[in-house]
């Protein structure tokens, strides 16, 4: 019998693509689905493009509204799954896509999102070691940032082989989708069409403690990061180029082949072929991730490089990923790793 799967937030565009991934998922039933400002408004009005749910109507984001139902996704801005989180029961899957449940450390979080930390829920990037243990048979699920998600899957295995010191240096590039629908004046198309300008420059976005999380768990020490996030002219994709210094005694093979064995059975993760660099607007719409690694001998840096969709694999993909490993069906299902490029 299929799973019945309430969406909150399903205005805006991380529910938006969720319920396009679950449309196409033959385990899941769709149900309630909620929005704040938009409530009581058809779903049509604002994601037209899911015609078999456009005349759903948007109902008030409450806890009654989201019982009854096997499964909640929330897909709220931050700070506001935790308290809609502690209404829904122990039995009932939730599965967070913003970030209130992401953070090991709370002080990392009051910094960062300057609001009290509300715990830590195993983490929904399968592929990092011990990924999948943690979410089998879980009933929450803290799905990783966008940036994260690209930053981590490019640079673990190099941590986890032992291969680069400890600094990584990452300069990632996103599409305009992962600011969210709400209007705000930088995100107006005559200031982002035919431009591109870096943001939150110098530590200070709140991305970079995730990373850190994720990197220093695959190194076994604290790795420090400098992430500088820049905008992209395109609506989705992410492009993070990411370096560290190379622990004496690497060589290219060496890298090679820790990037090989770390994706050799990874269904979504595609090492590329040397000599080829992953493209955004190959994994469009898709829950792949393209990676490539090289190794700059002269500088003595291992450059690693992928890309995602930043709605598909970056949120709602990798949420639909990890339910499915919570829930123990194929974790492949309903889900593609065939882009729409050009
Ligand atoms: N966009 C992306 O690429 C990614 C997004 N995420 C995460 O997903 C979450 C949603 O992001 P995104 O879809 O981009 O944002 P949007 O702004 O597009 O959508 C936000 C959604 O939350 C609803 N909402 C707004 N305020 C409240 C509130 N106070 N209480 C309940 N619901 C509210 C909105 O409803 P309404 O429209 O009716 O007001 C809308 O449905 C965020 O936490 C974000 O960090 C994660 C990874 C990537
Ligand atoms: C382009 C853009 O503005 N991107 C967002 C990241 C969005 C995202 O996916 O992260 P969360 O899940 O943590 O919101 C930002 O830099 O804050």
């Amino acid at each position: 019998m299929a799973v019945r799967a309430a969406v909150a937030g399903a205005s805006g565009y991380a529910g938006g693509e969720l319920l396009r991934l679950l449309l196409a998922h033959p385990e899941v039933e769709i149900g309630a689905l909620t929005g704040n400002s938009n409530a009581g408004q058809r779903l049509g009005a604002l994601q037209p493009h899911l015609l078999p749910l456009t005349d759903r109507v948007l109902q008030e984001t409450t806890p009654e509204v989201l019982a009854g139902h096997d499964v909640v996704f929330l897909a709220l801005p931050h700070g506001q799954s935790a308290a809609v989180a502690e209404q829904l029961g122990p039995d009932v899957l939730v599965v967070d896509m913003g970030a209130d449940f992401r953070l090991k450390d709370a002080g990392d979080w009051e910094r960062f999102y300057d609001s009290t930390h509300a715990g830590t829920w195993p983490y929904g990037l399968p592929e990092l070691p011990g990924g999948r243990a943690a979410l089998e048979g879980s009933k929450r699920i803290a799905v990783p940032g966008c940036y994260p998600t690209a930053v981590s899957l490019a640079l673990f295995p190099a941590y986890a082989a032992a291969l680069a010191e400890p600094e990584a240096v990452i300069v990632a590039a996103s599409g305009t989708s992962g600011a969210g629908k709400a209007p705000k004046p930088h995100l107006l198309g005559s200031e982002v069409m035919g431009s591109m300008t870096p943001y939150g420059v110098g530590g200070g976005h709140r991305h970079t403690p995730e990373m850190i999380q994720n990197l220093s768990a695959a190194a076994g020490e604290r790795v420090s990061v400098s992430f500088t996030p820049t905008l992209a002219p395109m609506p989705r994709g992410i492009l993070a180029t990411c370096s560290a210094s190379a622990k004496p005694g690497v060589t290219a093979e060496s890298v090679r082949t820790a990037y090989e064995k770390a994706f050799a059975d990874e269904p979504f993760v595609h090492l590329l072929p040397e000599g080829r660099w992953p493209a955004t607007a190959s994994v469009h719409g898709s829950n792949a991730v393209q990676v490539q690694v090289a190794f700059d001998a002269a500088a003595n840096r291992i450059i690693a490089i992928s890309a995602i969709d930043n709605l598909t694999k970056g949120t709602a993909g990798g949420a639909v990923q990890s339910m499915n490993i919570a829930l123990g069906f194929h974790e492949n299902t309903g889900l593609s790793t065939i882009g729409v490029a050009p």
